[in-house]
């Protein structure tokens, strides 16, 4: 398990001001809209090699153009520093690629 310190979803929201609050459980979420399917799918092969190097995972889905994240801790049974971490790469990553 990869060590991690609680933050909790208020207070990331205080960073990533375009995710929003998950009702119901620490988390944080937001859909991406990419120009197409490639696109999407190339933010998501981005984010999959991160994910995998940091040993932090998403709960995400894939519609076409559109990919819907979730972001939690499930060790930490919440939002950390990793999930932060995980959505300012994918922030970054959206807007290199074109986000629309
Ligand atoms: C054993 C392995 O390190 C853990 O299950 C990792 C894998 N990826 C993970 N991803 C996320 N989002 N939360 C975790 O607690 C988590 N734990």
């Amino acid at each position: 398990m990869p060590h991690s310190t609680h933050i909790g979803a208020a207070a990331a929201l205080q960073t990533l001001t375009t995710w929003t609050a998950t009702a119901g459980r620490d988390a944080i979420e937001k859909t991406f809209k990419f120009a197409d399917f490639n696109a999407a799918f190339g933010f998501m092969t981005r984010v999959a090699l991160l994910a995998e190097k940091m040993d932090h995972h998403p709960e995400w889905s894939n519609v076409y153009n559109r990919v819907t994240v979730l972001l939690t801790t499930h060790d930490a049974n919440g939002v950390t520093d990793l999930d932060l971490r995980l959505a300012q790469f994918m922030d970054g990553s959206a807007a290199a690629a074109g986000k629309h």
